[in-house]
This record gives C-alpha cells, structure tokens and sequence, in this order.
C-alpha cells in the first residue's frame, strides 16, 4: 500500500474513486486468486461494464411486449458474459494446474487463495455439500462484483462526508495518528483501536449506502405487509437508502453525526433493520468483515499520512454531494483531493 500512496504527488489532486479502486481490485484479485490471472486487464474492464449496466433500466422489465426495445443492450450483456466465462474458466484451469504440479513435487507450505480452497472443497467429500467448477467461477464473480465497487464508494462517501466537516476530520486523525504514535508497524489487528473511525465510517454508510436497494428479492407467497397485498413471484426491492434517513427512526437525520452511534448497540450486521447497507437476512453481505477491515486500512493510511484540501479554492460546504442514480450509489461529481504529506512513510 505505501508504494501506491507514494504514488500521490504533493499538492496535486487526486480522484480518490479511480485510486482507491486501483487498490479494491488490488486486495480483492490476492485473496481470491491470489494476484494476477492471464488477460486480467480485459476481465477486470469486462467486470467493470458489467456494473456499470447492473443500473441499467430494463424496459421489458416493466412492459414485457417493448422487449425489442432491449435488443442492443442484451447483446451488449451477451458479449461481457462471453468475456467473464472464459477468463474465470482460465482461472480455475490455471488453479488446478498449478495444484497438480505441487502435488507432484510434494510442495506443502503454500499460501492459499479462496479458488484452491475452493478447488479442496469441491474435490473432497464435504457431507453433502457440493460445489462444481461452474459454482467457482460464479463465486469468483460475486466477490469482484461485490466487493470493489462497494468498497471503494464507501471510502469515497466517507471522505466527502470528513471533508464536508473539517471538525470531525480533525477529530478522527487526531485518533489515528495517536494510535499510530503508540505502535511501531501498526496493522490490522491493532484497527481494534480506532473507535472514532468505526463511527465515521457507520455514519457514512448510513447516508450512502453503496448498494441502495440492496439485491431483488423474490416473493415466495402471496402475503400482507401494512395493508398492501403482495402476489407471489413478485420482485421486492427494499430501499436500504430511505430507511437510513427516515427520520421515525433517526434524530437529525439528514446531518452527518457519528457521535450517534456511541454507546448505540445499532450496527449493520442486519440485526437493526433502519440500518441496512449490507442487508439483512441469509443473503445479506457475506464480505462484511472483509470489507470493513478494507474500507478501515484505507482511510487509516490516507488519514494518517496526509492532509487533504479541495481544489480550486473550493469550500468545505460547497463540495457537490448529490448521488448518481442506480443500482449503485456513487457521487454523481467524482471527488477530487490535493494530498498534503503530513507524516512520512517512513515514520510509521
Ligand atoms: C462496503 C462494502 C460492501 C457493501 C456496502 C456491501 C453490500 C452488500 C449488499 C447490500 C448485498 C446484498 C445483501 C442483501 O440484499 O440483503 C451484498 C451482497 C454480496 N456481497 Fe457485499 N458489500 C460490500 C463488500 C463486499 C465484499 C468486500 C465482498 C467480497 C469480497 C462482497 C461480496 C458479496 C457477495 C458475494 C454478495 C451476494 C450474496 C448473495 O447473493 O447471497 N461484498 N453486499
């Protein structure tokens, strides 16, 4: 991470999402394959499109008999499935190769990723639990559609949010560059520490949740909920974005306050349903831990070794907060960061 924070000239601006999702990719392509993959520039712009369509509009959705209209678009999906089909197939493929040949030189201290535990798992007799090599390449999927972009919007909202209120960003690297002041090579076992920061960021992802309506449900039963009749087979959408500003459930709801959860037993682990960004229920996030300890080390660094200005002259308060509209919720006016090199790299 210090080489790509090193990367940031002093005093010239910074788009943090590009940045910040240079890094998401980074740390999400180790854990599950363990780095790099053959063409993993055209997987990884396949994936990207792939997102950005997941806002897309789906008229036949809504008036089946204009399915026509959606021709284009269908092709256009066809064409990044082909894409992503064939480059995770080359992942697993490669995987299993390179298990073969430790398993012929008898290698055993090797450093497994989330496919070679998977590769063990669908090989080995788990009691019923069966995964296929397509169920693999699914997963492989799901975690970098699920676990970069949602990330790196987190990252971006909270730091528009800090430097939208100078106070609190005082308030949250006072608490990190003491914390960091304490313990030589601080890491993510000592991230325990930072309770401010865990507040900032809660906050942030109540007003901003990146997946605002989280994942289409399905109605399995006809069934009521307040008075309104809701047919089987019917897609429920739930509005995780609303229910975090509803102010029958939050004081000041509109106003960026992290102090409200102290001492507040709510959090997001689907328990309190008002506060939603990773859902709820058995297909709520299952990246939770892995994306907090992501999104915590970012801001850590960032916050730890710089100080951060708008451009232009731009005020605090006159910073552009409005969302982009979609499936996921970006800032509509990409944030953009002069870095000022506070504390340097190597005194940490
Ligand atoms: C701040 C970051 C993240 C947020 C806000 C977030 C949010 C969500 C939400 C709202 C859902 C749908 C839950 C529902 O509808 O109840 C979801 C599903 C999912 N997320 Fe995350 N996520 C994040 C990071 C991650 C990471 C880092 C990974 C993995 C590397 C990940 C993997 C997944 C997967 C695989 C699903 C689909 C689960 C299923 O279909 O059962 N997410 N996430």
């Amino acid at each position: 991470m210090l080489e790509w924070l090193s990367t940031f000239s002093d005093k010239s601006p910074v788009k943090i999402f590009e940045t910040v999702s240079k890094v998401s990719i980074n740390i999400v392509t180790r854990a599950v394959f363990g780095g790099r993959c053959k063409r993993q520039d055209m997987f990884l712009k396949a994936l990207m499109e792939l997102v950005q369509l997941s806002s897309w509009f789906c008229l036949s959705d809504v008036f089946p008999s204009l399915s026509w209209l959606d021709v284009k678009m269908r092709r256009k999906i066809l064409r990044i499935y082909r894409v992503l089909d064939s480059t995770t197939e080359e992942i697993v493929q490669d995987h299993l190769e390179k298990q073969k040949q430790r398993e012929n030189n008898g290698d055993e201290d090797v450093e497994y990723d989330l496919v070679d535990i998977l590769i063990k798992t669908m090989k080995d007799d788990n009691g019923g639990v069966s995964i296929t090599f397509d169920s693999i390449k699914t997963v492989i999927l799901d975690m970098f559609a699920g676990g970069t972009d949602t990330t790196t919007t987190t990252i971006e909202w909270t730091m528009a949010e800090l430097i939208k209120h100078p106070e609190i960003l005082a308030k949250v690297q006072a608490e990190i560059r003491s914390a960091a002041s304490e313990k030589i090579d601080f890491n993510e076992n000592d991230l325990i520490k930072l309770r401010y920061l865990k507040l900032v960021i809660k906050e942030a992802m109540r007003l901003h949740p990146p997946a605002p309506l989280l994942l289409p449900r399905q109605c399995k039963d006809t069934c009521e909920v307040l008075g309104y009749s809701i047919p089987s087979g019917a897609r429920v959408l739930i509005n995780a974005w609303a229910l975090g500003r509803d102010p029958e459930y939050w004081t000041d709801a509109e106003q960026f306050i992290p102090e409200r959860f102290e001492g507040s037993s709510v959090d997001f682990k689907g328990n309190n349903l008002e506060f939603v960004p990773f859902g709820a229920g058995k297909r709520s996030c299952p990246g939770m831990d892995f994306a907090t300890a992501v999104v915590e080390i970012v801001l850590f660094k960032l916050l730890l070794h710089f100080e951060w200005k708008l451009p232009d002259g731009l005020k605090p308060n006159e910073l552009d907060m409005t969302e982009e509209f979609g499936a996921s919720c970006r800032m509509k006016k990409p944030l953009s960061l002069i870095p000022i090199l506070r504390v340097p790299f190597s005194d940490v």
